[in-house]
């Protein structure tokens, strides 16, 4: 079984988001940055495992560890921190973030906005601009992406990572034409002559569903709708074959008749090219249905993480709960009452002691005053890498409906 980044609640020893140092990096990255124009990441597409596939509800796996094996990890962030100093103070977008994706697995990332998703992303994509203070580990098939020369980095970025960002309008370059883009995205990896990067483009434009897509290349971003600009990103993000697409709110600018079918083409995408998916989002109904396992994040720090029936099922943060009572159920045509979490978050630059989430939270108490929980083990025996960081996970075990808490008052008492 893959190593749990989290300890069991009550040991501290184990191997916890703060003994990064467990988990050893082979360091064979090309520091010095005279590595060859076109660098190797290893086989796109090879020796890749089935278990989050189409079949994985068969458990059938296909990488070197053999028929059964749990999928590999492609990408694994430990204790992530960035911080931006600003006038008015240092910024902690993200606070220690730990996580795992493995291949062809949909990660769900969701929270409120500037919950820190998309910093952690951006990191992930070395994208962050220069003044981002960043500490912590980020491994992509066991190497350090912090620790690699920049030119490494831009290699890794659009060949093995690709990236889906929420707006198409301002990734795409309005001057060019979309068949030069795509094109280019091949080029700037691969060693080949532009006849073939054309090819590879038009067969793209085929897969994400632009009919005439040859044709199409010759249109420019403005001449598509923002639903068929958003399937020319998917392209951009797989033409190269990555292991991994990081979909920032890949369909949040969309009219929302598109966004199910955007949504259907992204996962589609990514079983053609084998690749896994970190999808980011605010919306807790996006990932339902979606996602193999959802990392909930408030503050700047995961505060649930899990398979996606746990932390739908068996939710143990209350912010969790309060996400999930504010999306209404689509069955209920709108008669579900909804129950929005009151408040805001806190500022990141002077947070609060103790919870963060503490001054909205039902079930507050002296403890969540005093300290950050951590986020540890829930005990899920359905799910042994369900982690929490809630002082009161348990008072959520005992009710069958965690978003009761955050019942209104004209609902009566609270369980
Ligand atoms: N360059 C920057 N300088 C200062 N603060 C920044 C910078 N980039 C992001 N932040 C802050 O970091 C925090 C986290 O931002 P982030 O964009 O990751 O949030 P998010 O969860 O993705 O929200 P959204 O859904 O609105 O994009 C926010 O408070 C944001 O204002």
């Amino acid at each position: 079984m893959t190593p749990s980044l989290w300890p069991r609640r009550g040991s501290r020893s184990g191997s916890g988001p703060d003994s990064p140092g467990q988990l050893g990096a082979d360091g064979t990255g090309d520091r010095d940055g005279t590595g060859p124009e076109v660098l190797d990441f290893g086989p796109p597409g090879r020796g890749r495992d089935d278990a989050f596939g189409p079949d994985r509800a068969a458990g059938r796996g296909t990488g070197g560890a053999g028929p059964g094996a749990p999928p590999a990890e492609v990408l694994r962030v430990e204790n992530l921190a960035v911080s931006f100093p600003t006038e008015d103070g240092t910024v902690r977008a993200v606070r220690g973030a730990s996580y795992v994706v493995h291949e062809r697995e949909v990660l769900g990332i969701v929270g409120e906005s500037g919950s820190g998703k998309s910093v952690s992303s951006m990191a992930v994509m070395g994208l962050l601009p220069r003044t981002a203070r960043i500490s912590g580990r980020i491994l992509f098939r066991g190497e350090d992406i912090l620790t690699m020369s920049r030119r490494r980095q831009r290699g890794l970025r659009g060949l093995r990572i690709g990236m889906v960002f929420q707006d198409p309008m301002t990734a795409l370059n309005p001057v060019h034409t979309i068949g030069d883009q795509l094109a280019e995205a091949v080029l700037s990896h691969q060693l080949v002559d532009r006849k073939v990067a054309l090819t590879r483009a038009e067969e793209m434009l085929d897969l994400v569903g632009i009919p005439q897509a040859r044709a199409r290349l010759r249109s420019y971003p403005h001449e598509f709708s923002g639903g068929m600009r958003q399937r020319v990103m998917i392209a951009m993000a797989v033409i190269n074959g990555p292991d991994v697409i990081i979909a920032d709110e890949p369909t949040t600018a969309l009219d929302v008749t598109v966004q199910a079918q955007i949504l259907e083409k992204l996962l589609e995408v990514k079983d053609a090219v084998n690749a896994a998916i970190v999808l980011i989002t605010h919306d807790l109904g996006v990932i339902a249905g979606i996602a193999h396992r959802v990392l909930v994040m408030y503050a700047g720090r995961p505060v649930e993480i899990g398979g996606t029936d746990a932390v739908f099922y068996r939710t143990r943060m209350p912010y969790t709960a309060g996400l999930l009572g504010s999306i209404p159920a689509l069955e209920s045509a709108g008669t579900d009452r909804l129950r929005p979490i009151g408040g805001f978050p806190p500022s990141l630059i002077d947070m609060p002691a103790g919870c963060p989430f503490r001054p909205r939270c039902p079930l507050a108490d002296d403890a969540c005053r005093q300290a950050e929980p951590d986020l540890l083990s829930t005990g899920d025996e359905d799910d042994p890498d369900h982690v929490a960081a809630c002082h009161h996970w348990d008072a959520l075990a005992a009710v069958p409906d965690p978003t009761e808490f955050f019942r209104t008052e004209s609902e009566g008492k609270r369980p």
